[in-house]
């Protein structure tokens, strides 16, 4: 990590406090930056209001999630119930707040193929309209299992990696955080820093015009 981040400030927007407590644990105590979490405010005034944000990456829906939560929140408001959204977002949080990993397991039961990936997708951005915004992302193959383990979090209970014999739920965190998707995206951030020489190594920040081959 290039050595002029340090004391930089990084705001995490996140409401999801397990998510915040992975991200901590995952980038460590050398982690040379002020990790500042905040929940994202919808209201106006709010430096992350949509009006404020800058304009939306290449790469899809799930780009834009990661760069728009709220908004996301706030447009899909015409809820669907579980079964109309089968197998689009089973990942999103009110789909699994009314499935619970039982639910999400019995979706799949008619399915010989209970494979799946886990894909988490950081978005950076400097803050200013004008610049563009960077996509980091971790993906972690495994199968939907029959829930086991710890219940804290989300659907980990019932998401078994390809090369284990515990779900996410049932390994230390210390053995998630080095296999999650969580844990691949934020390699893919960091390297992003790291590349010596560059002027975001040196500015620790996106520069114009790098796109897509960064991460
Ligand atoms: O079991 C898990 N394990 C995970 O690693 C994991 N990551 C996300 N999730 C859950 C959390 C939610 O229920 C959904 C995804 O919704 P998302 O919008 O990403 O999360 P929020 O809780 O809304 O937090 P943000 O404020 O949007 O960051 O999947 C996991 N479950
Ligand atoms: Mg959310």
């Amino acid at each position: 990590m290039a050595a002029s981040l340090a004391g930089k400030k990084v705001v995490f927007v996140t409401g999801n406090a397990k998510k915040l407590e992975e991200v901590v644990q995952i980038l460590g105590e050398k982690f040379p930056c002020d990790l500042v979490p905040q929940k994202i405010d919808r209201k106006s005034g709010s430096p992350f209001t949509s009006a404020r944000l800058p304009p939306l990456p290449p790469g899809g829906r799930l780009s834009r999630v990661s760069v728009f939560p709220q908004c996301r929140n706030t447009r899909g408001s015409r809820r669907r119930s579980p079964s109309r959204s089968a197998g689009k977002r089973p990942g999103r949080k009110w789909f699994l707040e009314k499935l619970k990993p039982e639910g999400l397991y019995r979706l799949l039961a008619g399915f010989e193929d209970k494979s799946a990936y886990a894909l988490c997708t950081f978005a950076l951005s400097t803050g200013q309209p004008e610049d563009p915004v960077e996509l980091f992302k971790g993906q972690t193959f495994g199968q939907i299992v029959e829930p086991r383990g710890c219940r804290d979090f989300g659907w980990d209970p019932c998401f078994q990696p390809d090369g284990y014999e515990q779900t996410y739920a049932e390994m230390p965190k210390a053995v998630k955080n080095t296999i999650s998707h969580r844990f691949r995206a934020l390699r893919e951030l960091q390297s992003y820093f790291l590349q010596p020489g560059s002027a975001r190594a040196q500015e620790g920040v996106p520069q114009r015009g790098e796109g897509e081959g960064a991460a």
